[in-house]
């Protein structure tokens, strides 16, 4: 058996019923087996072994009340995976399905992506099974609040760094941010990213995976002679990274027809109007089928994905696992060109190889999607330094540091005989710094 067969034998045995983390964590071991074999000091010095186990797990009761006086008990949850390079840094998910597997594979995740951003900062992944659907805003405030009176005890801006990721935006970081330095009597503006304008957050922050994504497609693209102009896409998810996707995507001349909410997808031939998600998004915070009461034109299918709609590219953008192998074969069908990968592993393993052995280019949500994390860095920057940028230079930083994404994933791709296979390009750049990193330090 070989040294990766044997790690993933031994995290399916010691993590029992994580399925998405064993996904995670055997795409990226398969894809590294040829740097393991130029480089056996990293087998050697157990480097696999370190690697899949978290530092350190937090779980915790986290007790609430509703609007009526009843008592509702979540799980809260904080996985602190590795601080080789920088703390832990990444978001918290307030969803109905998380547990630990769900937590362990994103923080999994966030150790290659956050590598790739060329930024001082580990992995870690939170959250909760909190459903804040239907929920009060004083109900969202209460829970909030009760999560961070005992996750405050774990983080700091130079320990832990969370943000926000499904479910938690601007609203939610407001009132945990409120929350912990009520707890700390301190203002540590960096414990925390994605904060609103007027008490620490960056601009571009909350464009910034969604923006960085359409940088990522659009250097992928143009290394393969082609362009963003007059592509028709096709999106799911309408929450952050969708909408600001859309958005860039847009501003370089693509067509957007079709975006979607766990309910179903809305189509519009003639191209989505933006304006009308973010209203009913951003501010009614209502389901994407109200779209056809401000446009009757389009049309709303309910219980369907995305995938059923023709495109150039397919950027899915709400949650994992969203295409599978026959999705990816019905987008092959349709002539998809390329696929970005704006939410976290939202192909399979299986969709994954078979865009591959179509050549469908595919950008990698390790990589495509590190523009939001790489900007709360900056916003941690700024908050060290007690100064804010412009949003043309935040803007522009973003993009540099997409472009160098995207070069690093190339490379490393071409330097292991797998040209254009930027799925293992990004995983072995991602790798090679925190594995090197962690081999300086000794075994800790
Ligand atoms: N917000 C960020 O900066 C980053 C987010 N991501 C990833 O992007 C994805 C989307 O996150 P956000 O836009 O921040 O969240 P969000 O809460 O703003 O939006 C999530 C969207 O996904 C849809 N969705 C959620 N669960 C679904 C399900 N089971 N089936 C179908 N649709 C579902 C929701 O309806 C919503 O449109 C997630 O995978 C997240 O981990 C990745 C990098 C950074
Ligand atoms: O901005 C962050 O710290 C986290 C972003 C995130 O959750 C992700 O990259 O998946």
């Amino acid at each position: 058996m070989s040294k990766v067969q044997d790690i993933l034998e031994q995290v399916k045995k010691r993590n029992p019923g994580e399925s998405e983390f064993h996904q995670a964590v055997e795409e990226v071991l398969k894809s590294i087996e040829p740097v393991l074999e130029k480089h056996p000091e990293f087998i050697e010095n157990g480097i696999l072994e370190r690697i899949v186990e978290p530092e350190r797990q937090i779980m915790f009761r986290v007790p609430w009340v509703d609007d009526n006086g009843n008592i509702h008990v979540n799980r809260g949850f904080r996985v602190q995976f590795n601080s080789a390079i920088g703390p832990y840094k990444g978001g918290l998910r307030f969803h109905p399905s998380v547990y630990l597997g769900i937590i362990k594979f994103l923080g999994f995740e966030q150790i290659f992506k956050n590598s790739l951003t060329g930024l001082p900062i580990g992995g870690g992944k939170g959250g909760s099974d909190f459903d804040p659907k239907g929920k009060s805003d004083a109900e969202i405030m209460r829970f909030c609040q009760s999560f961070m009176t005992e996750l405050y005890r774990h983080i700091g801006p130079d320990v832990d760094v969370p943000a926000g990721d499904i479910g938690v935006g601007a609203r939610e970081i407001g009132y945990l941010f409120g929350q912990y330095r009520r707890l700390r009597n301190a203002y540590e503006a960096g414990v925390l990213t994605g904060k609103g304008l007027t008490y620490g957050g960056s601009l571009v922050r909350k464009e910034a995976t969604g923006f960085g994504l359409i940088y990522f497609v659009r250097e992928m693209l143009a290394a393969n002679n082609e362009s963003l102009k007059d592509k028709t896409i096709v999106i799911s998810g309408s929450g952050n990274v969708a909408t600001y996707a859309c958005q860039k995507a847009q501003e370089y001349g693509a067509k957007v027809v079709a975006m979607s909410d766990s309910k179903g997808y809305i189509y519009d031939k003639d191209g989505i109007k933006l304006d009308t998600i973010k209203q009913i998004k951003e501010v009614e915070r209502k389901r994407i089928s109200e779209y056809v009461k401000y446009h009757p034109e389009a049309e709303y299918y309910e219980g369907k994905k995305v995938w059923d709609v023709k495109c150039d590219i397919a950027l899915p953008c709400a949650t994992q696992n969203d295409i599978d192998v026959d999705y990816a074969q019905k987008l092959i069908d349709n002539g998809v060109i390329a696929v970005g990968e704006g939410a976290n592993m939202p192909c399979t393993n299986e969709a994954l190889d078979l865009f591959l052995e179509n050549n469908i280019l595919v950008a990698p949500a390790k990589a495509a999607n590190a523009g939001g994390v790489a900007t709360s860095a900056l916003e941690m920057a700024q908050n060290s330094m007690r100064l804010s940028w412009t949003f043309e230079e935040v803007n522009k930083k973003l993009d540099d540091i997409m472009v160098n994404i995207f070069k690093m994933s190339d490379k490393a791709a071409k330097e292991y005989g797998m040209e254009g296979n930027y799925i293992a390009g990004a995983n072995i750049a991602g790798f090679l710094k925190v594995a090197n990193a962690m081999m300086a330090q000794g075994t800790v």
